[in-house]
């Protein structure tokens, strides 16, 4: 554990802390994650964009878990809706770690979503958008391959949500999955690491024959 007060953590520590949630660090990767975290720290001490201040705590929790999340996302898909996305995970650390996906990033508050225009802007992503409303005022056309759900206060309504966004897959992070509709099924869940109780979840919609 990295006890430091500013985020001044090295390229070669991130790539230590992230090596149980991703083993192969892309070249570049690190410096980027490094970009984004110095960017939260920024922003953390005007507005609260995530209680996790320990940055050793960010690398693993929040870019961990969010690539963790992207070693499973499929290489056919093209797209991507990260719905309540917050601080940008796990849609953020995806996009970074899969250039070539259309990555889009709802979150409904302001600042939020200022802060995300802005992380994207510095880390020079071409494949991110981001949607400053809710969700469910996405155009009815929109749809992507996988929606991802993470720490969605009100996972029932949010999942709800999701449903009719997701053409393939909504992977979620989190405890347990609330109800599905009959056209999804559930792959074993898998345990995050360095959690007891959380859970990389994935939903995968029948594709009508
Ligand atoms: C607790 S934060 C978690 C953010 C992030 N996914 C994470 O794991 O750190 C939940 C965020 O979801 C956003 N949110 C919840 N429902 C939403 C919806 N239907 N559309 C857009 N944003 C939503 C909230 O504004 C909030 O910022």
């Amino acid at each position: 554990m990295f006890h430091v007060e500013q985020s001044d953590i090295s390229e070669a520590q991130i790539e230590a802390l992230l090596a149980p949630y991703l083993p192969e660090i892309p070249a570049g990767l690190a410096a980027k994650l490094s970009q984004y975290l110095n960017l939260l720290f920024k922003w953390n001490a005007r507005t609260n964009l995530t209680a996790i201040r320990d940055p050793g705590q960010i690398v693993q929790r929040h870019f961990g878990e969010s690539l963790f999340a992207g070693r499973h996302v499929g290489f056919e898909t093209k797209t991507l809706l990260d719905l309540g996305s917050g601080a940008g995970f796990p849609g953020l650390p995806i996009a970074l770690l899969r250039p070539e996906i259309a990555v889009t990033l709802a979150e409904s508050q302001n600042k939020k979503a200022t802060f995300l225009r802005e992380a994207v802007r510095t880390l020079g992503l071409q494949n991110v958008e981001v949607w400053a409303e809710r969700a469910e005022a996405l155009p009815e056309t929109r749809q992507f391959d996988i929606v991802t759900l993470r720490a969605v206060d009100h996972m029932a309504a949010a999942f709800a949500a999701a449903v009719p966004r997701a053409s393939r897959e909504i992977l979620l992070l989190a405890g347990a999955h609330p109800e599905l509709p009959a056209d999804f099924t559930v792959e074993p869940p898998v345990l995050i690491p360095g959690s007891q109780s959380s859970y990389l979840i994935r939903a995968m919609k029948s594709i009508p024959d």
